[in-house]
């Protein structure tokens, strides 16, 4: 019988799904979050395009100039409550020093080029906006349940499809993320004091975020829903309230994660393992936590003897189980 590792803190990626995963589509832009506390950011332009930017921009910690001859009302309104400072002297290079990124919304193409032109010497990053060639970085379109940001690119190929995803999702994500977020940040160290290890943390958490966007969808989710969940919570999966070490055997119909049924989503996403065939969607397989362990049932040497293989999964699977491991079996069903 063949003997797999125990999920490590890893992604589990077995050969044949890297090198799946290595045949789609490359990107250009690395997807990321900046950190801007404290550090000074540069808008150029004062109308209604650089005040996006701007509405934006305030909302973090950065230290902001804008540049432009004249500004908007609104912009204006921002100088005057302090919360960005306004030069109003045409650009010079030396403005962009020590700049974490620079915005350029002043449409014009003269200027464009210097600014390219200075930041790429002080390998400072460019957005230039809706100019795509010029930008270093691009702006997605967000979701905003701050703390919680999801964001959207089309990876510079489709702003209005990144624009009708994000309305989309407006209306299906819960309120309560962000505030389930921010009772997460409180209690993290509170958790880790209760719970030792990484697993039983990472099952912890995982539950209590399925059952809070479950059970308060609109925003209700409290501090002390931490206590009662810590109350109820046993580490080695023998509580009821505690998704571990349960088996799910999964016949796929879906080729799209979209279309699975909403319980095998939920179960792939809380699987710690994930038996799969060959064939199961790609974007169906990437519904599994990043650090879950993924197994081709193919790379089972047992192809001659269909019964043997099925029952070398199983008892793989059990004894999985009987580790307090979560295992989810996805075969594509049989389509006549
Ligand atoms: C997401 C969003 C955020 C934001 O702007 O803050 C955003 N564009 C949005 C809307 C939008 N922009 C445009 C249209 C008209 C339809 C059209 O022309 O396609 C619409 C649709 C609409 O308004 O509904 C015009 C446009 N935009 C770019 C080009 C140049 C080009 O495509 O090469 C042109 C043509 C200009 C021309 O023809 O002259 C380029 C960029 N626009 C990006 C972001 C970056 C890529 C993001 C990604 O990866 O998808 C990137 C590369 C650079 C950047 O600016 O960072 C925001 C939606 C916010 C929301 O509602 O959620
Ligand atoms: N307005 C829109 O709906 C819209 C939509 C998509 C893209 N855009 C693009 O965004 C850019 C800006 O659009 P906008 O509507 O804000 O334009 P705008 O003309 O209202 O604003 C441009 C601003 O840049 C300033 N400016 C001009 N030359 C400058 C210079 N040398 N140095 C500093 N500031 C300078 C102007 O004073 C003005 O405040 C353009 O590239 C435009 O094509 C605009």
């Amino acid at each position: 019988m063949t003997h797999y590792r125990a999920p490590q803190n890893n992604r589990g990626l077995t050969p044949d799904v890297a090198a799946h995963a290595a045949t789609s589509e490359n990107f250009a832009y690395f997807p990321a979050f900046i950190h801007v506390t404290g550090k000074k950011v540069l808008v150029l332009g004062g109308g209604e395009v650089a005040l996006g930017k701007l509405r934006l921009l305030v909302r973090s910690q950065a230290k902001i100039t804008v540049v432009a001859p004249e500004i908007c009302d609104d912009i204006a309104v921002m100088v005057d409550e302090g919360r960005i400072v306004w030069e109003s002297a045409p650009f010079v290079d030396t403005m962009i020093n020590r700049a974490v990124m620079v915005f350029d919304a002043a449409d014009d193409p003269h200027l464009t080029a210097r600014v390219q032109a200075a930041t790429r010497r002080r390998n400072i990053l460019l957005n230039v906006v809706d100019k795509t060639p010029h930008c270093d970085f691009i702006v997605p379109a967000i979701l905003d349940r701050a703390p919680v940001m999801i964001t959207i690119s089309t990876g510079a190929c489709a702003p209005a499809l990144a624009r009708i995803i994000r309305q989309r999702l407006e209306t299906v994500l819960p309120a309560s993320m962000a505030q389930l977020a921010r009772i997460a940040r409180d209690a993290r160290q509170k958790v880790a004091e209760h719970l030792h290890d990484n697993v039983s943390r990472q099952r912890f958490w995982t539950h209590f975020f399925q059952r809070g966007l479950q059970e308060s969808p609109t925003g209700t989710a409290r501090d002390s829903d931490i206590d009662h969940a810590l109350r109820q919570f046993v580490p080695d999966g023998s509580s009821a309230t505690v998704p571990g070490g349960q088996i799910m055997n999964a016949e796929i119909h879906a080729d799209t994660a979209f279309d699975l049924p909403h319980g095998i989503a939920r179960a792939i996403e809380t699987a710690d393992i994930v038996f799969h065939e060959d064939h199961i969607a790609e974007d169906i397989l990437t519904l599994a936590r990043r650090d879950a362990t993924l197994i081709p049932i193919g790379c089972i040497s047992l192809d001659h003897d269909p019964d043997a293989k099925r029952d070398s999964i199983e008892q793989q699977t059990r004894i999985f189980a009987r580790q307090g491991f979560n295992i989810v079996t996805l075969t594509q069903a049989i389509t006549h």
